[in-house]
């Protein structure tokens, strides 16, 4: 049976990023996908947009939705304080299996919890099985369907506060229309855009931060 792109990048990653260094293994899923093939991982120039986001978000509690293979997982997780966590939430078990390698490989396993199962199901449950009060920062890079409806979850469960901050991923590549609309005509939301570029490619992309209002 032969192997799976995601399993290539992780191969490509354990002969040749540094165990335990998790700037190696972001820069090494990096020079898999322009050099070898294309992924779908937030990338290098999205990704300095989300390390700021992360740095001035300064989080405790952070979640993602859509782990793939963990390069965000990781990239988030190399910037937060001691004791803070990040959960990230993947319903394919093969890409499951292989982000969880991803991050034991980049020694971050202490800071990320892999919740396996679809967000709309454990959303509901962040509070009472997770020990979520409330969550500082959200990363939606997931089906882009499915950002409306979890951001509408996500209030429903009480589980942002004043000052949590969204941040979206392909807002225009692949896009995600409806969830733009939602954040930018609710009162809830202040909303910041960030033009960039689709990981790898010279194809215009942009994410969007929403701060909750409360
Ligand atoms: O489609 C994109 N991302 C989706 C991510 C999916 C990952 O997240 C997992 N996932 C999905 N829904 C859920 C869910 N809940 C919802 C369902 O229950 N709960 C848990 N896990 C979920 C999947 O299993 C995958 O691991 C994308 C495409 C391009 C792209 C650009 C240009 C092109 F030409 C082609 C593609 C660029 C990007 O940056 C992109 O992010
Ligand atoms: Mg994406």
């Amino acid at each position: 049976m032969n192997q799976s792109k995601e399993q290539r990048i992780l191969n490509f990653v354990l002969q040749n990023a540094v165990r335990g260094d998790p700037c190696s293994v972001v820069d090494t899923i990096d020079k898999y996908c322009s050099q070898k093939e294309w992924a779908m991982n937030v990338g290098d120039e999205k990704g300095k947009i989300l390390d700021k986001t992360v740095q001035e978000a300064n989080p405790s509690v952070a979640l993602e939705l859509g782990t793939y293979c963990g390069y965000s997982a990781v990239r988030i997780s190399r910037l937060l304080k001691a004791g803070s966590r990040l959960l990230t939430v993947e319903f394919n078990p093969e890409f499951a299996a292989i982000a969880k390698q991803m991050i034991e490989f980049a020694g971050v396993q202490d800071k990320v919890k892999l919740l396996e199962g679809p967000s709309e199901e454990i959303i509901p449950q962040l509070k009472k099985k997770y020990e979520v009060d409330t969550l500082d920062f959200v990363f939606l890079d997931h089906w882009k369907d499915r950002y409306t409806p979890d951001t509408i979850l996500l209030q429903e469960c009480n589980l942002l506060r004043k000052g949590s901050v969204l941040l979206a991923d392909n807002i225009i590549f692949p896009g995600a229309p409806d969830f733009l609309n939602y954040v930018r005509k609710s009162p809830h939301f202040q909303c910041t855009n960030y033009p960039s570029h689709l990981e790898y490619m010279q194809v215009e992309d942009a994410m969007e931060k929403a701060v909750f209002l409360g």
